[in-house]
Protein backbone atom coordinates (compact mmCIF):
# COMPACT_ATOMS: atom_id res chain seq x y z
CA UNK A 1 0.00 0.00 0.00
CA UNK A 2 1.54 3.43 -1.33
CA UNK A 3 1.13 6.93 0.88
CA UNK A 4 2.26 9.94 0.65
CA UNK A 5 3.76 12.51 3.06
CA UNK A 6 3.46 16.13 3.66
CA UNK A 7 7.03 16.17 1.68
CA UNK A 8 4.81 15.55 -1.27
CA UNK A 9 7.61 13.08 -3.00
CA UNK A 10 6.58 12.84 -6.77
CA UNK A 11 6.80 9.43 -7.05
CA UNK A 12 5.10 8.84 -3.71
CA UNK A 13 1.91 10.68 -4.58
CA UNK A 14 2.28 9.51 -8.26
CA UNK A 15 2.01 5.39 -7.16
CA UNK A 16 -0.57 6.43 -4.15
CA UNK A 17 -3.24 7.25 -7.02
CA UNK A 18 -2.20 4.95 -8.95
CA UNK A 19 -3.29 2.73 -5.66
CA UNK A 20 -6.70 4.03 -5.20
CA UNK A 21 -7.63 5.04 -9.28
CA UNK A 22 -10.10 2.34 -9.25
CA UNK A 23 -12.08 3.36 -6.30
CA UNK A 24 -11.33 7.07 -6.20
CA UNK A 25 -14.19 8.48 -7.59
CA UNK A 26 -17.12 6.16 -5.55
CA UNK A 27 -15.04 7.22 -2.24
CA UNK A 28 -15.18 11.18 -3.01
CA UNK A 29 -18.78 10.45 -2.67
CA UNK A 30 -19.00 9.02 -0.11
CA UNK A 31 -16.79 10.80 1.97
CA UNK A 32 -18.15 14.07 0.97
CA UNK A 33 -21.36 13.27 1.89
CA UNK A 34 -22.21 13.57 -1.96
CA UNK A 35 -20.93 17.27 -1.59
CA UNK A 36 -18.48 16.56 -4.23
CA UNK A 37 -20.94 16.71 -7.48
CA UNK A 38 -21.93 20.36 -6.36
CA UNK A 39 -18.22 21.16 -5.86
CA UNK A 40 -17.94 19.84 -9.62
CA UNK A 41 -20.39 21.89 -10.52
CA UNK A 42 -19.42 25.03 -8.97
CA UNK A 43 -16.34 24.64 -10.58
CA UNK A 44 -17.85 24.14 -14.00
CA UNK A 45 -19.76 27.49 -13.95
CA UNK A 46 -16.51 29.44 -12.53
CA UNK A 47 -14.20 28.16 -15.36
CA UNK A 48 -17.35 28.94 -17.86
CA UNK A 49 -15.49 27.26 -20.69
CA UNK A 50 -17.52 27.46 -23.90
CA UNK A 51 -17.26 26.07 -27.47
CA UNK A 52 -13.86 26.57 -28.99
CA UNK A 53 -12.01 26.74 -26.13
CA UNK A 54 -9.03 25.13 -25.06
CA UNK A 55 -9.06 24.23 -21.69
CA UNK A 56 -6.23 23.07 -19.32
CA UNK A 57 -7.32 20.41 -16.11
CA UNK A 58 -4.24 19.50 -14.53
CA UNK A 59 -4.11 16.57 -12.22
CA UNK A 60 -7.30 15.97 -13.82
CA UNK A 61 -7.20 11.86 -12.28
CA UNK A 62 -9.96 10.14 -14.16
CA UNK A 63 -11.23 13.56 -15.81
CA UNK A 64 -14.33 13.62 -13.84
CA UNK A 65 -14.23 17.13 -14.27
CA UNK A 66 -12.73 17.48 -17.52
CA UNK A 67 -15.88 15.51 -19.03
CA UNK A 68 -18.01 18.31 -17.88
CA UNK A 69 -16.14 20.97 -19.48
CA UNK A 70 -16.43 19.32 -22.36
CA UNK A 71 -19.90 18.41 -22.28
CA UNK A 72 -20.17 22.74 -22.75
CA UNK A 73 -18.31 21.93 -26.16
CA UNK A 74 -14.56 23.29 -25.02
CA UNK A 75 -11.92 20.87 -25.85
CA UNK A 76 -10.34 19.55 -22.34
CA UNK A 77 -6.81 18.66 -22.19
CA UNK A 78 -6.78 16.23 -18.90
CA UNK A 79 -3.38 15.89 -17.85
CA UNK A 80 -2.16 13.97 -14.89
CA UNK A 81 1.26 12.50 -13.73
CA UNK A 82 -0.66 9.06 -12.33
CA UNK A 83 -0.57 6.35 -15.08
CA UNK A 84 -3.17 5.05 -12.88
CA UNK A 85 -5.79 7.48 -12.84
CA UNK A 86 -5.35 8.36 -16.54
CA UNK A 87 -5.96 4.53 -17.86
CA UNK A 88 -9.18 4.63 -15.23
CA UNK A 89 -10.26 7.39 -17.28
CA UNK A 90 -9.38 6.31 -20.59
CA UNK A 91 -10.98 3.21 -19.67
CA UNK A 92 -14.46 4.78 -18.68
CA UNK A 93 -14.55 7.05 -21.50
CA UNK A 94 -13.95 4.53 -24.21
CA UNK A 95 -10.45 5.82 -25.27
CA UNK A 96 -7.36 8.18 -24.39
CA UNK A 97 -9.05 10.59 -26.48
CA UNK A 98 -12.99 10.90 -27.01
CA UNK A 99 -15.49 12.99 -26.88
CA UNK A 100 -13.94 16.47 -26.41
CA UNK A 101 -11.21 15.23 -23.18
CA UNK A 102 -8.05 14.00 -24.07
CA UNK A 103 -5.83 12.86 -21.04
CA UNK A 104 -2.27 13.44 -21.28
CA UNK A 105 0.58 12.46 -19.09
CA UNK A 106 2.72 15.21 -17.32
CA UNK A 107 4.06 16.90 -14.22
CA UNK A 108 2.28 20.03 -12.83
CA UNK A 109 5.83 21.08 -12.30
CA UNK A 110 7.11 20.92 -15.58
CA UNK A 111 4.45 21.38 -17.88
CA UNK A 112 4.68 20.09 -21.42
CA UNK A 113 3.03 22.92 -23.02
CA UNK A 114 3.98 25.83 -24.66
CA UNK A 115 3.50 29.17 -23.30
CA UNK A 116 -0.23 30.74 -23.53
CA UNK A 117 -1.69 27.87 -24.76
CA UNK A 118 -5.15 27.75 -22.93
CA UNK A 119 -7.73 29.76 -23.07
CA UNK A 120 -8.58 28.33 -19.19
CA UNK A 121 -6.96 26.22 -16.65
CA UNK A 122 -8.06 24.55 -13.42
CA UNK A 123 -6.80 21.91 -11.49
CA UNK A 124 -9.31 20.39 -9.09
CA UNK A 125 -7.73 19.04 -5.11
CA UNK A 126 -4.56 18.63 -7.11
CA UNK A 127 -2.64 21.43 -6.01
CA UNK A 128 -2.37 20.62 -2.81
CA UNK A 129 -0.64 17.17 -3.59
CA UNK A 130 2.43 19.19 -6.02
CA UNK A 131 5.67 19.42 -4.08
CA UNK A 132 6.39 22.77 -5.15
CA UNK A 133 2.90 25.04 -5.22
CA UNK A 134 4.55 28.25 -6.05
CA UNK A 135 6.09 26.19 -9.16
CA UNK A 136 3.16 24.86 -10.11
CA UNK A 137 1.01 28.21 -10.45
CA UNK A 138 3.71 29.73 -12.16
CA UNK A 139 3.45 26.84 -14.74
CA UNK A 140 0.03 27.50 -14.55
CA UNK A 141 0.32 31.10 -15.53
CA UNK A 142 2.65 30.36 -18.11
CA UNK A 143 0.54 27.94 -20.46
CA UNK A 144 -2.42 30.22 -19.80
CA UNK A 145 -3.23 33.20 -22.77
CA UNK A 146 -2.93 36.31 -21.88
CA UNK A 147 -6.65 37.63 -20.67
CA UNK A 148 -7.21 33.62 -19.73
CA UNK A 149 -8.45 32.37 -16.76
CA UNK A 150 -7.70 30.19 -13.86
CA UNK A 151 -10.05 28.28 -11.13
CA UNK A 152 -8.47 26.03 -8.44
CA UNK A 153 -10.78 24.46 -6.59
CA UNK A 154 -9.43 22.85 -3.56
CA UNK A 155 -10.38 21.75 0.37
CA UNK A 156 -10.22 24.61 2.69
CA UNK A 157 -10.77 26.02 6.23
CA UNK A 158 -14.07 27.22 7.50
CA UNK A 159 -13.61 30.80 8.92
CA UNK A 160 -15.85 29.99 12.12
CA UNK A 161 -13.48 28.74 14.34
CA UNK A 162 -15.09 25.81 16.33
CA UNK A 163 -16.48 24.69 13.24
CA UNK A 164 -13.03 24.62 12.03
CA UNK A 165 -12.49 22.39 15.18
CA UNK A 166 -15.66 20.00 14.29
CA UNK A 167 -14.43 19.66 10.95
CA UNK A 168 -10.55 18.96 11.87
CA UNK A 169 -12.13 16.19 13.88
CA UNK A 170 -14.23 14.37 11.23
CA UNK A 171 -11.06 14.80 8.97
CA UNK A 172 -8.31 12.88 11.18
CA UNK A 173 -11.10 10.16 12.99
CA UNK A 174 -13.85 9.58 11.16
CA UNK A 175 -12.39 9.61 7.50
CA UNK A 176 -10.14 7.45 7.68
CA UNK A 177 -12.15 5.38 9.53
CA UNK A 178 -15.10 5.15 6.79
CA UNK A 179 -12.51 5.37 4.31
CA UNK A 180 -11.07 1.66 5.73
CA UNK A 181 -14.44 0.25 4.81
CA UNK A 182 -14.31 0.89 0.96
CA UNK A 183 -10.36 0.38 0.33
CA UNK A 184 -7.73 -1.49 1.17
CA UNK A 185 -5.31 2.07 0.94
CA UNK A 186 -7.45 3.73 3.78
CA UNK A 187 -3.61 5.20 4.52
CA UNK A 188 -3.97 7.63 1.61
CA UNK A 189 -7.43 8.72 3.13
CA UNK A 190 -5.36 9.87 6.12
CA UNK A 191 -2.44 11.60 3.71
CA UNK A 192 -5.94 13.22 2.70
CA UNK A 193 -7.05 14.31 6.14
CA UNK A 194 -3.51 15.39 6.83
CA UNK A 195 -2.51 17.55 3.52
CA UNK A 196 -5.53 19.40 3.99
CA UNK A 197 -5.18 20.61 7.50
CA UNK A 198 -2.16 21.77 6.70
CA UNK A 199 -3.43 23.59 3.87
CA UNK A 200 -2.74 27.24 3.61
CA UNK A 201 -6.14 29.04 4.49
CA UNK A 202 -8.13 31.08 1.85
CA UNK A 203 -6.42 34.52 1.69
CA UNK A 204 -3.18 32.61 2.01
CA UNK A 205 -3.61 30.73 -1.19
CA UNK A 206 -4.85 33.97 -2.89
CA UNK A 207 -1.74 35.34 -1.97
CA UNK A 208 0.36 33.05 -3.43
CA UNK A 209 -2.00 33.02 -7.07
CA UNK A 210 -1.30 37.08 -6.94
CA UNK A 211 2.54 35.97 -6.73
CA UNK A 212 2.46 33.75 -8.91
CA UNK A 213 1.24 36.61 -11.46
CA UNK A 214 -2.26 36.36 -11.53
CA UNK A 215 -4.79 39.63 -11.39
CA UNK A 216 -8.00 39.83 -10.02
CA UNK A 217 -7.66 37.30 -7.99
CA UNK A 218 -10.65 36.53 -5.61
CA UNK A 219 -12.78 33.22 -3.77
CA UNK A 220 -15.74 32.18 -3.03
CA UNK A 221 -16.10 29.05 -0.02
CA UNK A 222 -18.55 25.90 -0.62
CA UNK A 223 -20.35 24.32 1.92
CA UNK A 224 -19.18 26.95 4.28
CA UNK A 225 -15.49 26.73 3.54
CA UNK A 226 -14.80 22.81 3.31
CA UNK A 227 -14.07 24.09 -0.72
CA UNK A 228 -12.41 27.17 -1.95
CA UNK A 229 -12.94 28.02 -5.75
CA UNK A 230 -10.18 30.47 -6.32
CA UNK A 231 -10.26 32.51 -9.80
CA UNK A 232 -7.74 34.79 -11.49
CA UNK A 233 -6.83 36.57 -14.56
CA UNK A 234 -3.82 36.57 -16.60
CA UNK A 235 -2.85 40.03 -17.24
CA UNK A 236 0.12 40.26 -19.58
C1 LIG B 1 -7.31 14.16 -5.52
S1 LIG B 1 -6.91 13.79 -7.17
C2 LIG B 1 -7.91 14.91 -8.09
C3 LIG B 1 -8.36 14.39 -9.41
C4 LIG B 1 -9.37 15.23 -10.17
N1 LIG B 1 -8.87 16.56 -10.44
C5 LIG B 1 -10.66 15.31 -9.43
O1 LIG B 1 -11.14 16.42 -9.19
O2 LIG B 1 -11.22 14.26 -9.12
C6 LIG B 1 -5.32 14.53 -7.30
C7 LIG B 1 -4.65 14.24 -8.62
O3 LIG B 1 -3.49 15.08 -8.69
C8 LIG B 1 -2.51 14.38 -9.42
N2 LIG B 1 -1.23 15.03 -9.19
C9 LIG B 1 -0.63 15.29 -8.01
N3 LIG B 1 0.55 15.90 -8.19
C10 LIG B 1 0.69 16.05 -9.54
C11 LIG B 1 1.70 16.62 -10.36
N4 LIG B 1 2.82 17.14 -9.84
N5 LIG B 1 1.52 16.62 -11.70
C12 LIG B 1 0.41 16.06 -12.24
N6 LIG B 1 -0.59 15.51 -11.51
C13 LIG B 1 -0.45 15.50 -10.18
C14 LIG B 1 -2.61 12.96 -8.86
O4 LIG B 1 -2.00 12.02 -9.68
C15 LIG B 1 -4.13 12.82 -8.76
O5 LIG B 1 -4.68 12.23 -9.91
Amino acid sequence: MKRADLDKQPTDVAAMFDDIAARYDLLNGVLSLGQDRAWRRATVKAVDAYSGELVLDLAAGTGTSSASFAARGARVIACDFSQGMLEVGAQRRGGASRRGVTFVGGDALHLPFADETFDAVTISFGLRNVADVDLALRELRRVTKVGGRVVICEFSHIPVEVLDRIYGRYLMAALPTIARRFTANSEAYAYLSESIMAWPDQPALAARLQAAGFSRVAWRNLTMGVVALHRGVRGD
